[in-house]
């Protein structure tokens, strides 16, 4: 299982790089690799096994947090309590064809569990994404997603392109956004 010692931290040269696409059929290893990142998210969420393994709670874990510089990224978005996720799929060479102009921002700023400290400011991102991507078995899938799912994918596929969520954040005025970008609460 993945715990917080196999999460490499800002500084590590892979979360800078720009991870390889992936080809199909997929090796064991990145199947094995799909699975780990998935449960990791599903472990964290959970009150009882994130605190019997220090688990700080996370929504997604790209491959490059483990140190594997390859386009995969698993999201687990929960829905309200008792209820399915919003949004459950490990992703494989995703893209976002086309996003909104307009913008969106958490309130309360973005966190990265390869991130050590805490890093305020608004990050912008599209509120609104049309993603495109493979599932393990190769078969492509076309969602579009809005507000805080849309974030969370934006942050995981900027893992796969070595940025982090903290070079979106204006250094002038870090609780600055562009003109009707829209904080979510
Ligand atoms: O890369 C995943 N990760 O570091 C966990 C935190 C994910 C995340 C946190 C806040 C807003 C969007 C996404
Ligand atoms: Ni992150």
């Amino acid at each position: 299982m993945i715990t917080m010692d196999n999460i490499i931290r800002e500084g590590h040269p892979t979360l800078r790089k720009r991870a390889e696409k992936l080809t199909f059929p997929l090796s064991e290893e990145d199947q094995k690799l799909a699975h780990d990142l998935m449960e990791f998210l599903e472990n964290s969420q959970d009150e009882k096994i994130a605190e019997k393994y220090h688990l700080r709670a996370g929504v997604g874990l790209a491959a490059p947090q483990v140190d594997r510089s390859i386009r995969m990224t698993a999201v687990l978005v929960p829905g309200a309590e008792g209820e399915e996720p919003i949004f459950k799929h490990v992703l494989v060479n995703p893209t976002i064809v086309s996003e909104s102009v307009q913008k969106a921002a958490l309130a309360e700023g973005e966190g990265c569990l390869s991130v050590d400290r805490d890093v305020p400011g608004y990050v912008p991102r599209a509120d609104r994404i049309k993603l495109r991507w493979f599932d393990l078995d190769g078969n492509e899938h076309v969602q579009r997603l809005k507000d805080y799912p849309a974030i969370v994918v934006q942050h995981e596929i900027d893992h796969l392109n070595g940025i982090l969520f903290f070079d979106h954040i204006n250094k002038d005025n870090p609780f600055s956004a562009p003109e009707g970008t829209l904080i979510l609460e």
